[in-house]
């Protein structure tokens, strides 16, 4: 009752070859699920089915509910318009969801301005920009007044992060997926992001489906996690369940991995 994203029984295929099996997650409004699991094992292809955007040429089989809807064998028009609306997406480096060309402000406005014409809402050019200011303060921007007028490649790849978050946030979405959304940040920056995602879903009581490789990344960031291997699931629970007392090889593995690494590190400092 009342999931954001159901996926049921999620297998993908590619010219004859399996590259997801028999995924089933779910995620509800308040909820941060974790898709853990190496580079290639289906992580991207998951959260690309859940939006109706898997790659030409593949083909996805079983359920992918979005907000109720089934997503899987959609026609485009009826997934578009959740797109942005019951869903919003945020990816490893914001350069590829910000335009070049465009000032900050001016791209959250649009944003804002989409979002209030789907709601059928008026917004003024002071609404605008009354929203854009909001929003910019509300993923911790500095300085909203300036910054709006900068370009992306005036600011640091914190900021654009943050800003690409605002643009997600001005879809005023359900569910929030973030794949691998602080991989290009350094440590420091990548836990205030962290920190302010958490903020945002637990205040907006929005849905998190968080995709990471990084584990104590994943830890930071969500209260449940799936784990991923070559496109197969191998385990699933809370955090404490699945890094306290992992059970399958892989995620013990896993575990293990990140120990000796947290370990190195400690003998290192
Ligand atoms: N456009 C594509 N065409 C063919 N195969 C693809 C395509 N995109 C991904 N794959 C394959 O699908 C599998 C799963 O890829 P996916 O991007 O979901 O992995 P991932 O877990 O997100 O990895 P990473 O952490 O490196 O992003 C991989 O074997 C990959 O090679």
């Amino acid at each position: 009752m009342g999931d954001l994203l159901t996926i049921d029984d999620l297998s993908i295929r590619h010219a004859g070859r399996p590259l997801v099996s028999g995924v089933s997650l779910s995620v509800t409004a308040g909820e941060r699920l974790g898709l853990i699991g190496e580079s290639g094992s289906g992580k991207s292809l998951t959260a690309l089915a859940a939006i109706g955007l898997l790659p030409e040429g593949m083909t996805a089989s079983g359920s992918v509910r979005l907000a109720g809807r089934e997503v899987i064998g959609a026609a485009d028009r009826d997934v578009v318009g959740l797109r942005g609306t019951a869903v919003a997406t945020i990816f490893q480096e914001p350069l590829t969801a910000l335009d070049p060309l465009m000032r900050i402000g001016d791209q959250i406005a649009e944003v804002a301005r989409r979002r209030a014409r789907r709601d059928g809402r008026s917004l003024s050019r002071a609404g605008v920009a009354a929203e854009v200011t909001a929003l910019m303060a509300r993923v911790a921007l500095p300085d909203p007044a300036r910054l709006s007028r900068a370009y992306p490649h005036e600011m640091s790849g914190g900021q654009r992060q943050r800003a690409a978050i605002a643009m997600a946030l001005a879809c005023r979405p359900r569910l929030l997926i973030a794949d691998e959304p602080t991989t290009a940040l350094d440590v420091t920056t990548q836990a205030e992001v962290l920190k302010l995602l958490e903020t945002l879903v637990r205040e907006e009581n929005m849905g998190l489906l968080f995709i990471s490789h990084d584990l104590p990344v994943v830890g930071a960031a969500v209260d449940r996690v799936v784990v991923l291997r070559a496109g197969e699931m191998v385990e699933e629970g809370t955090v404490a369940e699945v890094f306290g007392r992992p059970r399958h090889p892989y995620t013990i593995g896993l575990v293990e991995a990140a120990r000796a690494f947290d370990r190195a590190i400690g003998a290192a400092l």
